[in-house]
């Protein structure tokens, strides 16, 4: 399976406020980056962090994208995907709509009645890992559904967890032109932090796209 990472952070790393608040950080032309990197993928992924503060579709937005996929046999959306090890997506959350298929990954540690209430508005469950998704188990799961392509889009403790378990094989990032401060800010790569084998990436371009630039690396 090919891990693409994609966010956007801040000048200074930030990818939301110390309330964790979404901030616009991309412009147009980036959010439509986003939107051809959705629309080539099978599944995205986010953390359910992402999903309680952002309530996030993932949908594929261009219509002529949608049109193309369809067209090549493929859903008009991929998959929605989120880690949520204790199964804390809220069961009106958009990303449950029937636009596209949604699967929650859980731990052994989920309540047996939020599975139940989440299977009843149509998410397909993947349980993997005791107390925490074990990530690693959870995209073999997901790719022997078919996923072979899939787009991670944060936040922050899931990014770090894909780099921590060696994961990811392509990262872009848009870097906008605005500084957000706070260090309890959420930024591109939280969870424990690397004191040593710290991932190193391979800069393979770099564009300057709206107000801000892309970054995008391969890892080694
Ligand atoms: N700027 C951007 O590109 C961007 C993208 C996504 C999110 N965000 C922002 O990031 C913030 C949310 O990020 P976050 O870091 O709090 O949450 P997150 O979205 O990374 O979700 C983390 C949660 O996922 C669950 N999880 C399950 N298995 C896990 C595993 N193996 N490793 C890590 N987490 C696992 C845990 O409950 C964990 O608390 C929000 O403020 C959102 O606005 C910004
Ligand atoms: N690329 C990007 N630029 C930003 O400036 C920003 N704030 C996010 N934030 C990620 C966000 O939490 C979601 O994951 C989706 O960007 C929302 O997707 P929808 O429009 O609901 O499909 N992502």
């Amino acid at each position: 399976m090919e891990v693409v990472v994609n966010a956007a952070t801040s000048v200074d790393g930030k990818l939301s406020t110390h309330e964790r608040r979404q901030v616009r950080i991309s412009g147009d032309a980036d959010f439509d980056r986003v939107d051809r990197l959705r629309a080539s993928a099978d599944a995205v992924l986010v953390g359910v962090g992402t999903v309680l503060t952002d309530d996030p579709h993932l949908g594929v937005k261009s219509e002529d994208r949608r049109v193309e996929r369809l067209r090549n046999g493929r859903p008009a959306s991929p998959a929605r995907v989120v880690a949520d090890s204790r199964a804390r997506t809220p069961s009106d959350a958009t990303l449950l709509n029937d636009d596209a298929e949604t699967y929650l990954l859980v731990s052994a540690a989920a309540p047996e009645d939020r599975l139940a209430t989440l299977r009843d508005v149509g998410a397909t469950v993947i349980e993997a890992g005791e107390e925490r998704v074990d990530l690693p188990a959870a995209l073999d799961a997901l790719e022997a559904e078919g996923v072979e392509r899939l787009l991670a889009e944060g936040g922050g403790e899931l990014i770090y967890s894909l780099f921590s378990s060696g994961l990811v094989d392509e990262l872009s990032v848009f870097v906008g032109s605005l500084v957000v401060g706070g260090r309890d800010a959420p930024t591109l790569a939280d969870g424990e932090g690397f004191v040593a084998d710290f991932p190193t990436l391979d800069l393979r371009s770099v564009e300057r796209l709206d107000d801000g630039v892309v970054l995008t690396y391969r890892t080694e």
